[in-house]
């Protein structure tokens, strides 16, 4: 348990850390100020109950002489504002403590989703490709809270209440020690014999609850993101089932923390109230009926209320972090993981705006080798090419050859290990590798499409004060798209659906096309982009690409030859290199590959 403790205040920086130790100075003050309302109603009950006391005790006598009190009612009324003004502010401080104590655990809670979500960012490309989605929304979306309200809250309140109990103790130490002693130990007997019987049960509830969490995500995004195929195996039962029996593990498992931590409440309860029943016949038996018998059990009944939840809390709150601890170190090794490669914060960039790398001759290759993390064998090797600034190319090759490899070193998203990468004669580094990303625009295989506006899907992560509706429109009559949009009920305002659900896939692909336009990139990556559309669609935007290509480079990853027909140049690709070039008519006579590919074409139309 230290050890997950240890990891939680790794995690803190020196800020989080600071409020913390204000905290707990405040729970001793608290503390203090709970032990002050149990010390204030003993006199209270002694004084209504035996009036002469005024006489008979010293230290009422000299509180008497100095109140404003004339008489014994007066200075019962007094006294009663007195206890009052303890209990109400007493109360209320612990209030105030116990709103910061949440405000303090809460707040680090979101700075520490900030801080695991800007690492994650903060990545490259490649660590995207490399982990799970659903993995890293579990860590912020799931771990984190959980850190925060089943280990950092209990912890604060374990301490809060730690202070309580001590005082407690303390003071019935200095009233009477043997039955202090006897109390600590009674109640601390029971706490840790339910503890130790518990505890290997509640860490394996804990680890239960992690693998829950996951589980219940997996199984909820593979079933509505694989909708279509749920629908049509006829699956939706068998998911139905997987949630229905993993929900129930997860509670089984919380069912058994929350009984095990309040199991300890009944017998501790009955035991202080056996004690106290005591010992009033105790000191009825030793003492007889005298008013500091009254005075006496007061004490200890009022001890024993304010005792009993404090360590029930504890108690609770121990079991918590047995259960939940390991959750810290996940978190830990998380924060760690994600920050063995991210780039400094201040490398990131949160607009559009920024400078942009000069492109005005060509983009060449030399000799580049690049293989993705953990494979033996290069997606690209010993790849040599050139590309002109403002003409058309294409890459062309089997599925698997290396075409969207080569799109993304293009683009700076994976770094290449060996050789180098020239912008009209200058390395392509990570000094310059943000300002030349914001030259191009990328339309991808599989389109992304957020759940908003069409106009904000063309103009994605631009906030809305900085949105153009002129250049959106502009964009989106270059992708072929404006007639559509403008037919629509609510035009560039209608919602598009989540992952543009409300849309075929072939005006999917033109907002694509749209949303790379918008940047008026230099550079126009087009990876399979214009696979759904039909003929006519295809031909009219590819027209335009063409028109574009005269002030643009535009490079196609191409499987319809259709698409490539018209390019200034056409590098066909095979196992991560390319073994031919030229345009449409010069591979037609030089590429037996590149026949074999349009002959094929020809069948197929003369088939259609
Ligand atoms: N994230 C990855 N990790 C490991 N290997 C990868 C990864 N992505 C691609 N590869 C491998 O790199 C090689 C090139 O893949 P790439 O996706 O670039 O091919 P492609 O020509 O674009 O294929 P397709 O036309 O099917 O999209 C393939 O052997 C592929 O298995």
């Amino acid at each position: 348990m230290l050890d997950n403790i240890k990891a939680l205040f790794s995690m803190l920086n020196k800020q989080q850390k600071r409020r913390i130790y204000i905290l707990q100075v405040l729970f001793l003050i608290s503390a203090i100020a709970q032990i002050a309302t149990i010390g204030s109603i003993a006199p209270f009950i002694a004084l209504i109950s035996t009036p002469e006391i005024l006489e008979t005790s010293e230290a009422f006598a000299t509180v008497y002489a100095l109140s404003p009190a004339e008489s014994y009612y007066e200075f019962l009324i007094f006294y009663s504002a007195l206890v009052c003004v303890v209990i109400f502010f007493g109360n209320l401080l612990s209030a105030v403590v116990l709103w910061f104590s949440y405000r303090v655990t809460v707040d680090t809670g979101a700075q520490l989703q900030r801080r695991l979500f800007n690492q994650y960012m903060s990545n490259q490309f490649i660590y995207f490709m490399k982990n799970s989605g659903s993995h890293m929304i579990s860590k912020i979306g799931n771990q984190i809270p959980r850190m925060i309200y089943m280990v950092l809250q209990p912890l604060m309140q374990l301490i809060s209440q730690f202070f309580i109990v001590s005082l407690i103790i303390l003071t019935l130490f200095v009233v009477d020690p043997v039955l202090s002693i006897i109390t600590a130990i009674i109640v601390s007997a029971v706490y840790v014999v339910i503890f130790f019987t518990v505890r290997k049960k509640t860490v394996e509830a804990g680890e239960i609850t992690t693998y829950v969490n996951q589980k219940k995500l997996e199984i909820l995004q593979e079933s509505i993101k694989g909708i279509r195929d749920v629908k049509l195996l006829h699956v939706e039962k068998w998911y139905e089932e997987q949630l229905d029996d993993t929900t129930r593990m997860g509670l089984r498992a919380n069912s058994y923390v929350a009984l095990a931590g309040d199991l300890p409440r009944f017998i501790v309860e009955t035991i202080i109230f056996l004690a106290i029943v005591g010992l009033a016949l105790f000191l009825l038996i030793t003492e007889g009926s005298n008013t500091s018998i009254v005075q006496t059990l007061s004490f200890y009944a009022m001890a024993g209320y304010k005792i009993l939840p404090a360590a029930q809390t504890i108690y609770k709150s121990l079991t918590m972090l047995r259960t939940h601890g390991k959750v810290v170190n996940r978190v830990r090794d998380e924060f760690i993981d994600a920050a063995k490669d991210a780039v400094p914060d201040s490398e990131l960039n949160s607009s559009l705006s920024g400078e942009r790398l000069p492109f005005k001759q060509r983009f060449e290759m030399n000799n580049v080798v690049y293989a993705y993390p953990g494979e033996a064998q290069p997606a690209i090797k010993d790849l040599t090419m050139t590309i002109e600034a403002n003409s058309l190319v294409a890459f062309v090759g089997a599925s698997g050859a290396g075409k969207s490899t080569i799109a993304n070193l293009v683009c700076g998203l994976i770094s290449h290990k060996q050789g180098e990468i020239l912008l009209d004669g200058q390395p392509l580094t990570n000094d310059n590798v943000k300002a030349w990303q914001r030259n191009i625009g990328y339309v991808p295989q599989n389109v992304f499409l957020i759940n908003e506006s069409v106009a904000k899907n063309i103009t994605f992560g631009i906030p809305d004060d900085e949105i153009d509706l002129e250049r959106v429109k502009s964009a989106a009559q270059k992708a072929n798209i404006d007639g559509f949009i403008e037919g629509l009920s609510d035009g560039y305002d209608t919602v598009v659906g989540e992952n543009g659900d409300l849309l075929s896939g072939g005006q999917k692909q033109r907002l694509a096309i749209a949303r790379a336009l918008y940047k008026n990139p230099s550079v126009l990556i087009m990876d399979e982009a214009t696979s759904a559309l039909d003929n006519i669609t295809e031909r009219n935007i590819l027209a335009e690409i063409r028109k574009l290509s005269k002030s643009m480079t535009v490079i196609m990853i191409a499987h319809r030859l259709s698409t490539v027909e018209h390019c200034d140049n056409i590098f066909i690709l095979a196992d991560g290199n390319i073994t031919e070039q030229g345009t449409y008519n010069q591979l037609l006579e030089s590429s037996a590959y590149f026949k074999e590919l349009v002959y094929g074409k020809e069948e197929d139309a003369q088939q259609a």
